[in-house]
């Protein structure tokens, strides 16, 4: 069954299947939820009912003064089932709003802790937009599968069984008449809704994921692209974007405005059919008159059930996208395989890159690198950008996988090395430093959570931060702006340094941690390193020459090969070294 190209009942089914299996670990409360709700269906109907029958019954009493006439007791029945109605509603909402939250949570953590070992490798064809996406609307719009599709349709079906029973114990063919009727108008109407609405409203969830997607991203870039002069642009093409999701918002209102239509006009035969079918009992004196609105107010109390189901049919297709880019995510493999526990303890911090091979896209990045580094030893990795200096940390670091070649710390290979393991022998600052939304404080003692103060504002200003941190309100208790825009380039470089070295990891990898910064400012801040790195392993990503004389040994890569390796006396003697090219070179121009 599909709609003019839309996805089949099937395919609906298999993507949404993986979100019925976590309501097993709430399956009480829902259940709780749904007994909550029929009973106020049932409440809602019995008063309806009854009330009706009052009407009918005191008229007809009043009418033939003979009959005497209980009003007390139909009374009291009348304001028992508003009091059930009310705390049945108010304990329904309660308990299934409560369940789907719990659910909610479960599927978002889930989500997370999927997501969390792609990063970075299997995650890098998706943008931050993106992902904050699926992990909050997509995540979001499932609660739908629950509050809007399955505990109605489940209380819906009880709801047309049980208006059958209540009309079928008067007249029994009354009742099998309403409670097809019912079933007809619960299965056409939403069987509609979904067949014309499932399209557009996948459509709308995908052109809201990509609109909240973009708004991230250019929010998050807003400085840059007003600098530039590209917001104009950028904003029209979000409002561009905001104006096409809005057009299937109203197709879609229009679509719900037809089902509406049709339920009503259900609703309207349905309940004309049962007063007809009742009178003409009553004419046959098979009925009592009494129960004449009692039958076709039950029928319209029961619809209530009914009405929400459409557009929750209409929204599958929502739910479906949702899903799917869900399960595209789950599907989504690390590429890089940790063991739960350590398969070899390192003996020491030396590492060894033998005969690395690393490709995007089947184009090398790092192609049969080979490096020996000794443990304390102080490495500049020195190279064009795009040379491969970020792939090597990456691969060191477990976040690219190999397509060739082996790398071991200490003697132990480093996929024999469980996640935490592998996460304590490296202290790493890249380029894109990251802070979280928490005091500077509270960035800096992710790494070393015993720090005091002073501590922290010493090595601060040790690596040339501390007239920034003198002039923020707060000092260290003062909070970032969301991405870091309150630090430059080079104060969030600095930051994101000052995080690694408080890091007590054996091996500190640093990715240009001197970039944006004048020349005296990056001579102070390598000093300041290699002097607190002394004792630990040091590899430093960096396409600036001045200051390697005092490194270790400098390894000079080109295109992703290693062309020379050796301590910086060692290649300057060398006339043909590039490393020597390069420096002459900077000699000349400065
Ligand atoms: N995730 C990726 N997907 C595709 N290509 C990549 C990816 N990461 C790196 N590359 C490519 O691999 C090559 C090496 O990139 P890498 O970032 O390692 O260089 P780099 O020397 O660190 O450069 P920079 O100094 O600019 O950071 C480049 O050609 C780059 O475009």
């Amino acid at each position: 069954m599909t709609d003019r190209g839309g996805p089949t009942a099937n395919e609906t089914w298999r993507e949404l299947r993986p979100y019925l299996a976590p309501l097993r670990a709430h399956a009480g409360l829902f259940i709780l939820g749904i007994a909550l709700n029929l009973l106020a269906f049932s409440a809602s109907i019995g008063l309806i009912a009854l009330s009706g029958w009052f009407l009918s019954a005191t008229a007809l009493a009043g009418l033939s003064a003979a009959t005497a006439f209980n009003f007390y007791l139909p009374s009291a029945w009348i304001r028992l089932f508003v009091l059930v109605r009310t705390a049945g509603r108010y304990g329904e909402r309660l308990t299934s709003h409560q369940a789907t939250l719990k659910l909610l949570s479960a599927l978002r953590e889930r989500a997370y802790r999927h997501i969390e070992p792609l990063s970075p490798a299997a995650l890098q064809r998706y943008g931050s937009g993106d992902l904050m996406t699926r992990l909050t609307a997509d995540v979001d719009a499932l609660d739908g599968l629950y509050l809007r599709v399955l505990m109605p349709s489940i209380v819906a079906l009880w709801v047309i069984v049980g208006c059958g029973v209540v009309i079928g114990v008067f007249a029994p063919g009354i009742g099998l008449f309403a409670a097809t009727a019912l079933l007809a108008s619960a299965l056409l109407g939403p069987w509609l809704a979904w067949r014309r609405g499932q399209r557009h409203s996948a459509r709308w969830q995908a052109l809201d994921a990509q609109l909240r997607g973009r708004l991230i991203a250019r929010l998050a870039a807003f400085s840059e692209l007003l600098l530039y002069g590209r917001w104009t642009h950028e904003r029209d093409t979000l409002l561009a974007a905001q104006r096409q999701r809005d057009a299937e918002e109203r197709r879609l209102a229009r679509l719900w405005g037809h089902s509406q239509l049709l339920t009503h006009t259900l609703l309207g035969i349905s309940v004309t059919v049962t007063l007809a079918l009742a009178a003409w009992l009553v004419d046959a004196g098979t009925l009592d008159p009494t129960l004449l609105a009692l039958m076709g107010l039950a029928v319209l109390a029961a619809f209530e059930a009914i009405a929400p189901l459409p557009k929750a049919m209409q929204d599958l297709g929502r739910l479906r996208h949702a899903a799917a880019r869900l399960n595209r995510l789950h599907a989504e493999l690390p590429g890089v395989d940790y063991p739960d526990v350590d398969r070899a303890t390192p003996g020491d911090a030396r590492l060894k890159v033998e005969a690395l091979r690393v490709c995007f896209d089947g184009i090398p990045a790092l192609d049969d690198v080979t490096l020996a580094i000794a443990s304390g030893e102080h490495v500049a990795l020195l190279g064009a950008t795009g040379s491969g200096k970020t792939t090597l940390l990456n691969a060191l670091l477990r976040f690219v996988a190999p397509q060739r070649g082996t790398l071991s710390l200490g003697g132990a290979a480093l996929d024999a090395l469980s996640v935490p393991s592998l996460r304590q022998a490296f202290a790493v600052a890249p380029q894109d430093v990251h802070l979280f939304v928490a005091s500077y404080r509270e960035n800096l003692l992710i790494a070393a959570p015993e720090a005091s103060d002073a501590t922290l504002i010493e090595l601060l200003e040790a690596l040339g931060l501390g007239d920034w941190l003198a002039s923020q309100p707060a000092g260290l208790d003062s909070y970032p702006d969301e991405g870091g825009s309150s630090l430059s380039g080079g104060q969030l470089r600095r930051f994101g340094v000052a995080r690694a070295l408080l890091y007590e990891a054996p091996v500190v990898l640093l990715d240009e941690p001197t970039e944006w910064l004048d020349e005296a400012s990056a001579s102070r801040v390598l000093a300041e390193i290699r002097r607190r790195c002394r004792g630990r392993t040091l590899l430093l990503a960096t396409h600036r020459l001045r200051e390697l004389d005092r490194f270790d040994r400098i390894a000079v890569l080109d295109a992703g090969r290693v062309l020379e390796f050796d301590t910086p006396q060692a290649l300057l003697a060398d006339a043909r070294s590039r490393y020597a090219a390069l420096r002459r070179r900077t000699v000349i121009a400065s």
